[in-house]
Protein backbone atom coordinates (compact mmCIF):
# COMPACT_ATOMS: atom_id res chain seq x y z
CA UNK A 1 0.00 0.00 0.00
CA UNK A 2 1.51 3.33 -0.88
CA UNK A 3 1.92 5.43 2.57
CA UNK A 4 1.96 9.23 1.16
CA UNK A 5 -1.60 10.56 -0.12
CA UNK A 6 -1.91 12.73 -2.67
CA UNK A 7 -4.37 15.85 -1.91
CA UNK A 8 -5.27 17.60 -4.68
CA UNK A 9 -7.40 20.99 -5.03
CA UNK A 10 -9.95 21.18 -7.87
CA UNK A 11 -11.55 23.67 -9.03
CA UNK A 12 -14.16 25.09 -12.72
CA UNK A 13 -11.61 23.21 -14.33
CA UNK A 14 -11.39 20.07 -12.54
CA UNK A 15 -14.90 19.80 -11.20
CA UNK A 16 -16.60 17.82 -13.90
CA UNK A 17 -17.45 14.00 -13.53
CA UNK A 18 -15.23 13.16 -16.41
CA UNK A 19 -12.01 15.34 -14.91
CA UNK A 20 -12.99 14.27 -11.47
CA UNK A 21 -13.06 10.46 -12.49
CA UNK A 22 -9.55 10.86 -14.57
CA UNK A 23 -8.07 12.52 -11.15
CA UNK A 24 -8.96 9.86 -9.22
CA UNK A 25 -8.17 7.12 -11.00
CA UNK A 26 -5.07 8.79 -11.10
CA UNK A 27 -4.21 7.95 -7.46
CA UNK A 28 -6.00 11.41 -5.85
CA UNK A 29 -6.66 9.98 -1.97
CA UNK A 30 -7.90 13.26 -0.73
CA UNK A 31 -10.04 16.06 -3.24
CA UNK A 32 -9.42 19.90 -1.33
CA UNK A 33 -12.36 22.25 -2.13
CA UNK A 34 -10.74 25.66 -1.46
CA UNK A 35 -13.40 27.89 0.12
CA UNK A 36 -11.94 30.82 -0.13
CA UNK A 37 -13.33 30.70 -3.48
CA UNK A 38 -16.45 29.83 -5.54
CA UNK A 39 -19.91 29.88 -3.90
CA UNK A 40 -20.47 27.19 -0.69
CA UNK A 41 -23.48 25.85 -2.90
CA UNK A 42 -20.63 24.58 -5.86
CA UNK A 43 -18.36 23.46 -3.03
CA UNK A 44 -21.12 20.83 -1.74
CA UNK A 45 -22.22 19.69 -4.65
CA UNK A 46 -18.81 18.42 -5.87
CA UNK A 47 -18.41 17.13 -2.18
CA UNK A 48 -21.06 15.00 -3.57
CA UNK A 49 -19.79 14.16 -6.93
CA UNK A 50 -16.51 13.23 -5.42
CA UNK A 51 -18.08 10.51 -2.96
CA UNK A 52 -20.75 9.22 -6.46
CA UNK A 53 -17.35 8.86 -7.57
CA UNK A 54 -15.31 7.40 -5.45
CA UNK A 55 -18.11 4.77 -4.72
CA UNK A 56 -18.61 3.99 -7.72
CA UNK A 57 -14.50 3.32 -8.40
CA UNK A 58 -14.89 0.91 -5.12
CA UNK A 59 -12.08 3.82 -3.29
CA UNK A 60 -12.15 5.50 -0.76
CA UNK A 61 -11.52 9.38 -1.24
CA UNK A 62 -11.19 11.96 2.05
CA UNK A 63 -12.98 15.65 0.96
CA UNK A 64 -10.78 18.54 2.85
CA UNK A 65 -12.83 22.18 2.76
CA UNK A 66 -10.44 24.86 3.17
CA UNK A 67 -11.10 27.33 5.24
CA UNK A 68 -10.76 31.10 3.93
CA UNK A 69 -9.30 32.61 7.17
CA UNK A 70 -8.07 36.07 7.47
CA UNK A 71 -5.86 36.34 4.37
CA UNK A 72 -5.38 39.61 2.95
CA UNK A 73 -6.20 39.35 -0.84
CA UNK A 74 -6.20 41.56 -3.99
CA UNK A 75 -9.54 41.92 -5.68
CA UNK A 76 -10.78 41.24 -9.15
CA UNK A 77 -9.10 42.94 -12.30
CA UNK A 78 -9.58 43.71 -15.47
CA UNK A 79 -9.90 39.69 -17.93
CA UNK A 80 -8.46 37.80 -14.92
CA UNK A 81 -5.23 39.19 -15.64
CA UNK A 82 -3.03 41.99 -15.78
CA UNK A 83 0.56 42.90 -16.15
CA UNK A 84 2.95 44.85 -13.88
CA UNK A 85 6.49 46.27 -14.91
CA UNK A 86 9.14 46.75 -12.28
CA UNK A 87 9.89 50.97 -12.03
CA UNK A 88 6.14 51.69 -12.56
CA UNK A 89 3.80 53.36 -9.75
CA UNK A 90 0.65 51.05 -9.27
CA UNK A 91 -2.29 52.38 -6.12
CA UNK A 92 -3.59 49.85 -3.61
CA UNK A 93 -7.01 51.37 -3.46
CA UNK A 94 -9.66 51.59 -0.87
CA UNK A 95 -12.39 51.19 -2.85
CA UNK A 96 -13.53 47.62 -1.90
CA UNK A 97 -15.42 46.66 -5.65
CA UNK A 98 -13.64 48.65 -7.79
CA UNK A 99 -12.10 46.38 -10.95
CA UNK A 100 -8.23 46.68 -10.75
CA UNK A 101 -5.67 47.05 -14.52
CA UNK A 102 -2.47 47.57 -14.53
CA UNK A 103 -2.89 51.04 -12.81
CA UNK A 104 -4.47 50.08 -9.17
CA UNK A 105 -6.32 47.12 -7.44
CA UNK A 106 -8.99 46.94 -4.50
CA UNK A 107 -8.01 44.45 -1.71
CA UNK A 108 -10.06 42.59 1.18
CA UNK A 109 -8.49 45.23 3.42
CA UNK A 110 -10.88 48.35 4.15
CA UNK A 111 -8.25 49.99 5.92
CA UNK A 112 -5.28 49.24 4.24
CA UNK A 113 -3.50 52.97 4.48
CA UNK A 114 -3.68 52.18 8.17
CA UNK A 115 -0.97 49.70 7.80
CA UNK A 116 1.36 51.18 5.08
CA UNK A 117 4.14 53.37 5.74
CA UNK A 118 6.72 54.60 3.36
CA UNK A 119 9.38 52.36 2.43
CA UNK A 120 7.31 49.14 3.58
CA UNK A 121 7.28 46.27 0.72
CA UNK A 122 4.11 45.03 0.08
CA UNK A 123 3.44 41.53 -1.77
CA UNK A 124 1.01 40.70 -4.29
CA UNK A 125 0.21 38.15 -6.19
CA UNK A 126 1.26 35.32 -3.82
CA UNK A 127 4.78 36.41 -3.28
CA UNK A 128 5.76 37.02 -7.02
CA UNK A 129 5.29 40.45 -7.31
CA UNK A 130 7.17 43.05 -4.72
CA UNK A 131 5.71 46.55 -4.22
CA UNK A 132 7.59 49.35 -1.96
CA UNK A 133 4.92 51.93 -0.64
CA UNK A 134 5.61 55.50 -1.36
CA UNK A 135 2.42 57.40 0.56
CA UNK A 136 -0.64 56.98 1.31
CA UNK A 137 -3.56 59.58 0.18
CA UNK A 138 -6.59 59.15 1.96
CA UNK A 139 -7.87 55.43 1.62
CA UNK A 140 -5.40 55.22 -1.01
CA UNK A 141 -1.59 54.02 -1.10
CA UNK A 142 0.42 55.02 -3.74
CA UNK A 143 3.08 52.43 -4.46
CA UNK A 144 6.55 51.70 -6.80
CA UNK A 145 7.22 48.17 -8.55
CA UNK A 146 9.99 46.58 -7.67
CA UNK A 147 9.42 43.25 -9.03
CA UNK A 148 6.83 42.95 -11.69
CA UNK A 149 5.17 40.55 -13.20
CA UNK A 150 1.23 38.87 -13.86
CA UNK A 151 -1.57 39.55 -11.29
CA UNK A 152 -4.77 37.89 -11.44
CA UNK A 153 -7.90 38.18 -9.69
CA UNK A 154 -8.36 37.61 -6.03
CA UNK A 155 -4.41 36.50 -5.51
CA UNK A 156 -3.12 36.71 -1.86
CA UNK A 157 -1.33 39.73 -0.60
CA UNK A 158 1.18 40.25 2.50
CA UNK A 159 1.51 43.78 4.37
CA UNK A 160 3.46 42.66 6.90
CA UNK A 161 2.21 45.52 9.72
CA UNK A 162 -1.68 44.46 8.97
CA UNK A 163 -1.79 40.74 9.60
CA UNK A 164 -1.41 40.72 13.57
CA UNK A 165 -5.37 42.96 13.63
CA UNK A 166 -7.46 41.07 10.76
CA UNK A 167 -10.16 39.34 12.37
CA UNK A 168 -9.54 35.28 12.99
CA UNK A 169 -12.41 34.10 11.63
CA UNK A 170 -14.60 35.70 8.88
CA UNK A 171 -18.19 35.63 7.76
CA UNK A 172 -17.26 33.98 4.78
CA UNK A 173 -15.33 31.13 7.10
CA UNK A 174 -18.73 30.98 9.06
CA UNK A 175 -20.05 29.50 5.74
CA UNK A 176 -18.13 27.49 5.03
CA UNK A 177 -18.11 26.04 8.10
CA UNK A 178 -21.55 25.63 8.15
CA UNK A 179 -21.08 24.14 4.64
CA UNK A 180 -18.72 21.91 5.66
CA UNK A 181 -20.40 20.33 8.67
CA UNK A 182 -23.54 19.71 6.24
CA UNK A 183 -21.11 18.23 3.73
CA UNK A 184 -19.89 15.93 6.13
CA UNK A 185 -16.54 16.31 4.95
CA UNK A 186 -13.44 14.55 6.55
CA UNK A 187 -11.01 17.15 7.23
CA UNK A 188 -11.13 20.91 7.35
CA UNK A 189 -8.19 23.16 6.46
CA UNK A 190 -7.21 26.16 9.01
CA UNK A 191 -6.32 28.79 7.19
CA UNK A 192 -3.39 31.84 8.53
CA UNK A 193 -4.02 30.54 12.24
CA UNK A 194 -1.61 31.72 15.11
CA UNK A 195 -1.97 30.18 18.04
CA UNK A 196 -3.46 26.80 19.58
CA UNK A 197 -6.13 28.72 20.40
CA UNK A 198 -7.83 29.67 16.88
CA UNK A 199 -7.92 25.75 16.43
CA UNK A 200 -9.59 25.39 19.85
CA UNK A 201 -11.87 28.45 18.73
CA UNK A 202 -13.52 25.88 15.28
CA UNK A 203 -13.57 22.76 17.69
CA UNK A 204 -15.40 24.47 20.05
CA UNK A 205 -18.01 25.07 17.23
CA UNK A 206 -18.30 21.47 15.57
CA UNK A 207 -21.19 19.11 16.39
CA UNK A 208 -21.11 17.71 19.27
CA UNK A 209 -22.18 14.35 18.40
CA UNK A 210 -21.71 12.39 14.86
CA UNK A 211 -19.32 13.21 12.39
CA UNK A 212 -16.86 15.90 12.87
CA UNK A 213 -14.33 16.70 10.53
CA UNK A 214 -10.29 16.27 11.62
CA UNK A 215 -9.02 19.78 11.93
CA UNK A 216 -5.94 20.79 9.93
CA UNK A 217 -3.94 24.21 11.20
CA UNK A 218 -1.66 25.68 7.79
CA UNK A 219 1.27 26.46 9.19
CA UNK A 220 2.20 29.48 7.36
CA UNK A 221 2.12 32.68 9.37
CA UNK A 222 5.47 33.20 11.30
CA UNK A 223 2.97 33.68 14.42
CA UNK A 224 2.20 29.87 14.19
CA UNK A 225 6.36 29.01 14.00
CA UNK A 226 6.59 30.80 16.66
CA UNK A 227 3.50 28.70 18.64
CA UNK A 228 4.05 25.32 16.92
CA UNK A 229 4.21 22.38 19.96
CA UNK A 230 0.69 24.30 20.76
CA UNK A 231 -0.82 24.19 17.76
CA UNK A 232 0.00 20.91 16.94
CA UNK A 233 -1.09 19.78 20.22
CA UNK A 234 -4.43 21.26 19.14
CA UNK A 235 -4.71 19.94 15.79
CA UNK A 236 -5.82 16.59 14.35
CA UNK A 237 -3.26 16.90 11.70
CA UNK A 238 -1.02 19.62 10.12
CA UNK A 239 -0.13 21.29 6.85
CA UNK A 240 3.11 23.13 5.62
CA UNK A 241 1.29 25.57 4.22
CA UNK A 242 4.56 26.66 1.62
CA UNK A 243 3.07 29.25 -0.78
CA UNK A 244 2.19 31.75 2.14
CA UNK A 245 4.75 30.67 4.76
CA UNK A 246 7.02 31.49 1.81
CA UNK A 247 5.85 34.97 1.62
CA UNK A 248 5.31 35.70 5.31
CA UNK A 249 9.32 34.87 5.61
CA UNK A 250 12.07 34.24 3.27
CA UNK A 251 11.39 31.67 1.24
CA UNK A 252 14.88 29.85 1.97
CA UNK A 253 13.89 29.23 5.18
CA UNK A 254 11.13 27.07 3.92
CA UNK A 255 12.93 24.11 3.54
CA UNK A 256 14.33 23.75 6.53
CA UNK A 257 10.80 24.77 8.39
CA UNK A 258 9.14 22.29 6.21
CA UNK A 259 11.34 19.57 7.83
CA UNK A 260 11.21 20.71 11.37
CA UNK A 261 7.47 20.95 11.25
CA UNK A 262 7.41 17.32 10.01
CA UNK A 263 9.82 16.16 12.20
CA UNK A 264 7.44 17.67 14.87
CA UNK A 265 4.42 15.87 13.81
CA UNK A 266 5.80 12.82 13.39
CA UNK A 267 6.74 13.02 17.10
CA UNK A 268 3.73 13.99 17.73
CA UNK A 269 1.99 10.92 16.07
CA UNK A 270 -0.15 13.33 13.86
CA UNK A 271 -0.10 13.10 10.03
CA UNK A 272 1.13 16.05 8.07
CA UNK A 273 0.66 17.58 4.76
CA UNK A 274 3.33 19.22 2.75
CA UNK A 275 1.35 21.85 0.11
CA UNK A 276 2.17 24.23 -2.82
CA UNK A 277 4.42 24.50 -5.83
CA UNK A 278 4.55 20.79 -5.79
CA UNK A 279 4.81 20.83 -9.68
CA UNK A 280 5.66 24.54 -10.14
CA UNK A 281 8.77 24.31 -12.23
CA UNK A 282 7.08 21.68 -14.41
CA UNK A 283 3.89 24.69 -14.98
CA UNK A 284 6.41 28.12 -15.69
CA UNK A 285 9.83 28.36 -17.24
CA UNK A 286 12.22 29.87 -16.77
CA UNK A 287 12.65 30.22 -13.50
CA UNK A 288 13.10 34.02 -12.33
CA UNK A 289 13.43 33.48 -8.72
CA UNK A 290 13.18 29.54 -6.60
CA UNK A 291 9.48 28.02 -5.95
CA UNK A 292 8.77 26.97 -2.52
CA UNK A 293 9.42 23.26 -3.31
CA UNK A 294 13.03 24.08 -4.78
N1 LIG B 1 -13.18 26.53 -6.37
C1 LIG B 1 -12.48 27.36 -7.14
N2 LIG B 1 -13.12 28.16 -8.01
C2 LIG B 1 -12.45 29.01 -8.81
N3 LIG B 1 -11.10 29.13 -8.82
C3 LIG B 1 -10.41 28.37 -7.98
C4 LIG B 1 -11.04 27.45 -7.07
N4 LIG B 1 -10.09 26.83 -6.35
C5 LIG B 1 -8.92 27.34 -6.78
N5 LIG B 1 -9.09 28.26 -7.76
C6 LIG B 1 -8.06 29.02 -8.50
O1 LIG B 1 -6.82 28.32 -8.41
C7 LIG B 1 -5.83 29.13 -7.76
C8 LIG B 1 -4.93 28.25 -6.90
O2 LIG B 1 -5.71 27.56 -5.91
P1 LIG B 1 -5.28 27.54 -4.40
O3 LIG B 1 -6.22 26.61 -3.73
O4 LIG B 1 -3.83 27.30 -4.26
O5 LIG B 1 -5.67 29.00 -3.88
P2 LIG B 1 -4.95 30.34 -3.48
O6 LIG B 1 -5.86 31.46 -3.85
O7 LIG B 1 -3.58 30.35 -4.07
O8 LIG B 1 -4.84 30.41 -1.95
P3 LIG B 1 -4.78 29.47 -0.69
O9 LIG B 1 -4.31 28.15 -1.12
O10 LIG B 1 -3.82 30.15 0.24
O11 LIG B 1 -6.17 29.52 -0.19
C9 LIG B 1 -6.64 30.17 -6.97
O12 LIG B 1 -5.94 31.36 -6.68
C10 LIG B 1 -7.84 30.41 -7.88
O13 LIG B 1 -7.48 31.31 -8.91
C1 LIG C 1 -1.99 25.73 0.78
C2 LIG C 1 -1.79 27.11 1.16
O1 LIG C 1 -2.70 27.77 1.62
C3 LIG C 1 -0.47 27.70 1.04
O2 LIG C 1 0.49 27.02 0.64
O3 LIG C 1 -0.34 28.89 1.34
Amino acid sequence: MRRTKIVATIGPATATPNALRRLLEAGVDVVRLNAAHSDMKTHSNNARLVRELASELGRSVGILVDMPGPKIRSGLVANDEVELESGQEFVLSGLEDSIGDAQHVSTTLPDLAQWARPGDEVYLADGAIVLRVLESIGKDVRTEVLRGGPLRSRKGMHLPRAEAHVEPFTARDALALEMAIAAKVDFLGLSFVRRAEDVERVRAMLPKRGMRPALVPKIETAAAIDNLAGIIEAADAVMVARGDLGIQMPARRVPLLQKEIIRACNMAGKPVITATQMLESMTRSPLTHPRRSQ
